[in-house]
């Protein structure tokens, strides 16, 4: 008879088709989790689930004490069954079988308790940690997501802080459980046999290193895997966003090829999973096999010398099921300990870093802006190692003012705008809105005076009206409705099957580009901003949509300052200054009769784009 519960099973090694890319692991080693004051940060997440943590734990005593105590009171009923006849046993078989029955419904409460409570704060505790991280991953700069791939972000919202839940939820409950279990086993099978108990004991040490051994094993195949299946999915990925390349191409024999390729390696790896699972839990199977043999022998002779009575080897046998548990579970939470310290350090990896651009202490909350902006010698490079981008660059833009930046490719005009609402910041100089360093402004409220429609539209997964609603939440369905007519899209709107409710994105209809760009530019218009920065945001409209465009902004000349990059020449040509950047910097500036008259850098890209 083996008395197993459901929380004294190892739990089944992960499938690692279950698993998103997880590359790379951290070098960050387990071990210095317990010792560093991290460990504080640790525990800190149980603070709100003390309670059924306290409870969790006394189940977990319950659960191992009645898993040891079972075979006793079965020892126990076969002594009395083997003495039957000298008195009638009955009355304390009926005690005993009912002490049993009631311990086996305490065990299954307690149990029931573990399984379920248990493994919920588990889960809790995983969405803690998942909140807290996505609410600073949303704090983090654009400097950040510039170095991070969001497929290994992604894994650590997945993969890492599952373990981490694993070891919050599975460590203190095994220990607990394999602590009471062994000294409980052992304090038993001491009681009854001391011999014996030592010849059991003498296989522990040998099974606990087989299980280190083999376990190292399966954690290190199991990574593998992991990492196999992680590049299986990055392969994927990238075919199916360039799936319109590949196609055009005729490339997909190629791209079968190489996923072929990751797909045989992620199996290979799994290959050597199951080898080690196999051996580990057959050698364990054997170890447990062989153990009984011996306590069979040994009981046998002790027996016939009478120092050990039938019953004695009965409870001694039952208890050798119990013991095997203890060792899985030391071995279970060496694995745990070590993929959940790993997980909680890269976690934190993420969680310690401080977004550099963030409101100072003294930021100051102002209202609605004139739209003055000025660059004073603002120099820029987007990291140490690069190039600088901007230098010494010096322009005001006065309020209400209608602004283009036009220049070559490449030479810092998204850079330029990228600086006012502080996506990122300045080296040197300072950039300032209506006389304030926008670094002494908080960021909401700066952020609060800007409208920027960029080169890349994003529509998120919705309807129609709650894009356009981002711009301003809580607007009424005339604001929305009058914003989209003003950014020339109430039309092609009203035509979509659902009007403004229309869901676009992976559940909806898809959009043309030119119709997202409309969106997009209807969402700014909505946020009414007193400074508006359109990069390229009219480059797929058709001459139609962004006249509209145009005509809508020309409205606004003298009221909101308007800052606009465009290639299309054409499109600038009515604002107030023409700004061109150049590689040397603002090299010419000027109307546009102003800078053909003058024939510099200006005239010489409109007459190429006129032989066009
Ligand atoms: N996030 C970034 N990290 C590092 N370098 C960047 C980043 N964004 C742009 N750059 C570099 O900065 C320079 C200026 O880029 P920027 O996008 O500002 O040019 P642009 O004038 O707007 O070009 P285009 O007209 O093609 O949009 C380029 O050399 C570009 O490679």
């Amino acid at each position: 008879m083996e008395w197993r519960d459901r929380a004294t099973d190892l739990p089944p090694p992960k499938s690692a088709a279950c698993l998103t890319g997880a590359p790379g692991r951290s070098d960050t080693l387990p071990g210095a989790l317990l010792l560093s004051p991290r460990f504080r940060r640790f525990l800190s997440y149980y603070r709100p689930y003390t309670r059924i943590l306290t409870t969790d734990l006394l189940c977990a005593v319950f659960v191992a004490g009645i898993t040891v105590l079972l075979p006793l009171l079965a020892g126990d009923l076969t002594r009395q069954v083997l003495n039957a006849g000298a008195e009638d046993v009955r009355p304390r078989l009926a005690w005993t079988g009912g002490l049993m029955v009631g311990l086996v419904a305490l065990y299954a409460l307690c149990n029931a308790y573990v399984d379920f409570h248990g493994h919920l704060m588990g889960a809790r505790m995983e969405a803690d940690l998942r909140r807290d991280l996505f609410a600073h991953l949303q704090r983090l700069n654009f400097g950040f997501y510039d170095r991070q791939r969001t497929g290994a972000l992604m894994s650590r919202l997945t993969n890492d802080l599952f373990d981490v839940s694993e070891l919050y939820h599975h460590g203190p409950e095994d220990l607990t459980i394999a602590l009471v279990k062994g000294i409980g086993v052992f304090a038993i099978l001491s009681s009854i046999d001391l011999r014996l108990t030592l010849l059991v004991f003498a296989f522990l040490p040998i099974m606990a290193a087989f299980a280190l051994y083999s376990s190292r094993r399966m954690n290190a195949a199991l990574s593998l895997s992991r990492e196999r299946v992680g590049s299986v999915n990055t392969q994927v990925e990238d075919t199916l966003s360039g799936i319109r390349v590949v196609q055009s191409f005729t490339g997909e024999a190629t791209e079968q090829a190489r996923f072929d390729h990751e797909n045989r390696r992620f199996v290979e790896s799994r290959r050597a999973g199951y080898r080690s699972e196999a051996v580990f839990s057959q050698g364990m199977t054997a170890f447990t096999q062989l153990m009984s043999v011996a306590v069979i022998v040994g009981g046998g002779l002790a027996i016939a010398g009478n120092s050990l009575r039938p019953d004695g080897l009965v409870t001694f046998l039952l208890c050798l099921g119990v013991l095997v548990d203890p060792v899985n579970r030391f071995v279970n939470i060496a694995r745990l300990y070590g993929e959940g310290a790993t997980g909680f350090a890269r976690f934190l990896e993420i969680m310690e870093v401080t977004p550099e651009i963030a409101d100072a202490p003294d930021a100051l909350e102002i209202g609605r802006a004139r739209g003055e902006i000025e660059f004073r010698d603002v120099s820029f490079r987007y990291g140490p190692e690069s190039e600088a981008v901007l230098e010494g660059l010096n322009l005001q833009i006065r309020p209400g003012e209608f602004v283009a930046l036009v220049g070559p490719s490449g030479v810092g005009k998204t850079t330029l705008c990228a600086l006012i609402p502080r996506f990122y910041d300045v080296q040197a100089g300072a950039v300032m809105l209506d006389g304030h360093d926008v670094r002494t402004l908080s960021l909401a409220s700066l952020r609060a005076q800007i409208g920027m429609v960029q080169q890349e539209v994003y529509l998120f997964a919705g309807t129609v009206a709650q894009n356009i609603e981002y711009g301003r939440p809580g607007a009424s369905r005339e604001e929305v409705v009058d914003a989209a007519k003003r950014a020339g899209a109430h039309d092609f709107i009203s035509a979509l099957p659902q009007g403004y409710d229309t869901e676009i994105g992976q559940r909806g209809v898809r959009l043309s580009g030119g119709q997202r760009q409309r969106l997009s530019i209807a969402r700014v218009f909505l946020k009414d901003p007193p400074v508006l920065i359109f990069d390229e945001a009219t480059s797929a409209l058709d001459n139609e949509s962004e006249r509209a465009v145009q005509s809508a902004l020309e409205g606004w000349i003298g009221q909101r300052t308007l800052l606009v990059i465009a290639h299309r020449l054409s499109t600038v040509r009515h604002a107030q200054r023409i700004l061109v950047l150049t590689e040397a910097g603002l090299s010419e500036q000027g109307t546009h009769e102003e800078l053909m008259a003058r024939g510099g850098v200006y005239a010489r890209l409109h007459g190429l784009q006129l032989s066009l």
